[in-house]
């Protein structure tokens, strides 16, 4: 169980903002963070981590206490049983993969978990490359399975897949989800992606503010969150069941056109709300 109750006050752009923000979180669960860019969530895990100090509260986590102003506990990061993995990554670029994932292992620790890394991430081949040899998604990986090699009571990962494409992203979920359940990790995720975070936390935290807003299941967040609106969209295909595909921004949903005479090029506008789809109107072309 990781137990806190945090106060900083933090210096935005616009001034002062206090970040107050307590929860609970059961061990062995995925959390997400989720709230506006200066909301405060890199912050939170600043201080989770050791890196920050918070003015005021406490961070307990299972029976150790990493922190407590009134007891004037304030635990060294090395000493917090964290992994943690932050957009801007560093890795050892002198070491090789292997190398890099056994460094914070001591030399009596056994370097099984190692093997079993490699393996997990999909990395056994590349164990003696060199981290300039690797891709952005590759490093990505090495840089999770150093996070976890110690077993950490908590996994912090701060957008860590933010840099890399939307294939890459989805292969290294699944890895994350792998690990996430094969060591029994509690995680704490900050993402702006909503559908990571469904796909892979049991919790969203929403960070507006400097305070918790909301902590939902994801699905039930996002669908919630999801005001109704309209959205202007192009047909770009006419399925042979009668299904249109419209291309809104970059994303395509499917719908079932109630109005038939739907042709490719069409210009469509859609009102959305939770759990139906509807076309307002439609535009020849
Ligand atoms: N050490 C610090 N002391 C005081 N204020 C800080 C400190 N570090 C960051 N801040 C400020 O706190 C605010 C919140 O920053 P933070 O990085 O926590 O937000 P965020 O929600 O993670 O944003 P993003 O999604 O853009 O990464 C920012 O305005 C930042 O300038």
């Amino acid at each position: 169980m990781i137990e806190f109750s945090l106060h900083k006050t933090l210096h935005t752009a616009e001034g002062e903002m206090q970040l107050n923000v307590s929860a609970k979180i059961e061990s062995g669960k995925f959390v997400s963070l989720y709230g506006a860019s200066g909301s405060g969530k890199t912050s939170l895990l600043r201080m989770l981590a050791g890196f920050m100090k918070p003015e005021n509260g406490y961070i307990k986590v299972n029976d150790a206490v990493w922190f407590d102003r009134a007891k004037k506990i304030n635990t060294e990061p090395q000493h917090r049983k964290i992994g943690f993995v932050f957009q801007d990554y560093a890795l050892f670029p002198n070491m090789n993969v292997r190398e890099n994932i056994s460094f914070a292992l001591k030399k009596n620790e056994s370097k099984e978990i190692v093997d079993e890394l490699l393996e997990l991430s999909g990395l056994s081949n590349l164990a003696n490359r060199k981290i300039q040899a690797l891709s952005g998604g590759q490093q990505q990986r090495v840089a999770l399975a150093r996070a976890i090699v110690k077993k950490p009571s908590v996994l912090l990962l701060d957008e860590p897949l933010s840099a890399v494409d939307s294939g890459m992203r989805a292969q290294l979920q699944g890895t994350l989800a792998e690990m996430h359940k094969r060591f029994g990790l509690t995680t704490i995720l900050v993402s702006h992606n909503s559908d990571e975070i469904v796909k892979l936390s049991d919790t969203v935290f929403h960070l507006e503010n400097g305070k918790f807003q909301q902590q939902a299941a994801p699905a039930t967040f996002f669908l919630n969150a999801f005001t109704p609106g309209t959205l202007t969209g192009t047909i770009v295909a006419i399925e042979d069941n009668g299904n249109a595909v419209v291309l809104i921004d970059d994303r395509m949903i499917r719908i079932d056109p109630s109005i038939k005479r739907l042709k490719i090029n069409d210009k469509v506008e859609i009102i959305c709300d939770p759990g139906t789809v509807s076309i307002l109107d439609h535009r020849d072309c």
